[in-house]
C-alpha cells in the first residue's frame, strides 16, 4: 500500500505485531448445519485480504463469525493480537474492526447525514466525528451532495457508498466489506471501486469479499478462495499468479475460461 492519502480517515498502527487479523480453524454454521469447516487465514499488517469463491460457500458466514454476529463453534479469531472469538459485536466494533454487510439497507428513513452521525457511536468515533465526516464527503462527493436525502431514495451504488461511509464513521482500524460492488452498473461500480482504492491507499486495512477477482487483485496481493466452507486455495504476498490460473481455481476448469466471465 502507498502512504496515507490526504483527506481520508487513517488507520492506527496495528498493536498486535505483524498480523492484523488471524483466523484459526474456525467452525460455524446455522442451527444443525455446519457451514465453515475449520477456516484459517492470516492478514499481514499493511496488507488487505481478498476472499472469493462460488456463491453460498461460506464467505459471508466467515465475515459474520469474525465480527461476532454469528457464534464460532470452535477455532479462534484474533484482531491486532487480541482474542476476539465470540466477543460481542459492539466490543469488536469498539476495538476498531468494522463490518459493512452485504446489500446493506442501513437506516432507510434517515438522511445520509443522520446515518453518518449514528455511525460514530463509540467514544473513539465520537471524538473523531467531525474530521471523519469531512473526509468521507471528500471520498464520496455524491454523499455530500445528497446529504439531506433519505437513504431509501438513493440508488444502489449510493446506498453502498452510504453504508461504507457509516462504517468509516466508526473510526475503524480495519474495515470488512462484503461484496461492495454487487449488482452495480459498470460506471457506479468503477466509482465505488476507485473510492475503495482511495480508502486502502490511506492505510486502512481491508478484508474484501468480491466476485470480481480482477478488482480484488488490484486491491490486494493476498487472496483466499473459499469453497465448501474451507480455504480451497490461497495466493500469498509476492506470489505471481495469472488471470487464467485464478479462473481455473474459481471454476475448477483447466483454465480455459473466457474473459467475459468476470
Ligand atoms: N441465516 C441463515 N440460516 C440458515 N442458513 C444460512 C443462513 N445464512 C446463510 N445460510 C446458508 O449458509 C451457506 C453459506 O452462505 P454464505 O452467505 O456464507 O455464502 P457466501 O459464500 O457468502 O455466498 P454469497 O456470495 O451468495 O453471499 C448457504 O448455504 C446459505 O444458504
Amino acid at each position: 500500500m502507498t502512504a496515507p492519502a490526504e483527506g481520508v480517515p487513517a488507520a492506527a498502527a496495528p498493536e498486535g505485531g505483524s498480523l492484523t487479523l488471524e483466523v484459526e480453524g474456525l467452525v460455524s454454521g446455522y442451527g444443525r448445519v455446519t457451514i465453515l469447516h475449520g477456516v484459517s487465514l492470516d492478514m499481514q499488517a499493511g496488507h488487505n485480504i481478498g476472499l472469493f469463491g462460488p456463491n453460498g460457500h461460506g464467505k459471508t458466514t466467515l465475515l459474520r463469525t469474525v465480527s461476532g454476529l454469528l457464534r464460532a463453534r470452535s477455532g479462534r479469531v484474533r484482531f491486532q493480537g487480541r482474542d476476539i472469538t465470540n466477543a460481542k459485536p459492539r466490543q469488536i466494533v469498539a476495538l476498531g474492526l468494522i463490518h459493512v454487510a452485504q446489500g446493506n439497507q442501513i437506516f432507510p428513513d434517515l438522511t445520509i447525514q443522520e446515518a453518518l452521525k449514528l455511525g460514530a457511536y463509540t467514544p473513539r468515533a465520537r471524538a473523531a466525528e467531525a474530521a471523519n465526516q469531512e473526509r468521507i464527503y471528500e471520498i464520496f462527493p455524491r454523499l455530500k451532495e445528497r446529504r439531506r436525502q433519505q437513504i431509501r431514495t438513493l440508488s444502489g451504488g449510493e446506498r453502498q457508498m452510504a453504508s461504507i461511509g457509516v462504517g468509516l464513521m466508526g473510526d475503524p482500524k480495519a474495515l470488512i466489506l462484503d461484496e461492495p460492488t454487487l449488482g452495480l452498473a459498470p460506471r457506479i461500480k468503477e466509482e465505488l471501486a476507485a473510492a475503495i482504492r482511495t480508502i486502502s491507499d490511506a492505510g486502512m486495512p481491508l478484508v474484501v469479499v468480491e466476485q470480481d477477482v480482477e478488482f480484488l487483485m488490484e486491491l490486494t496481493d493476498q487472496l483466499y478462495m473459499i469453497n465448501h466452507g474451507e480455504v480451497a486455495a490461497q495466493i500469498r504476498p509476492g506470489e505471481q499468479i495469472d488471470h487464467e490460473e485464478i479462473m481455473a481455481m474459481y471454476f475448477g476448469t483447466g483454465g480455459n475460461v473466457g474473459e467475459t466471465v468476470l
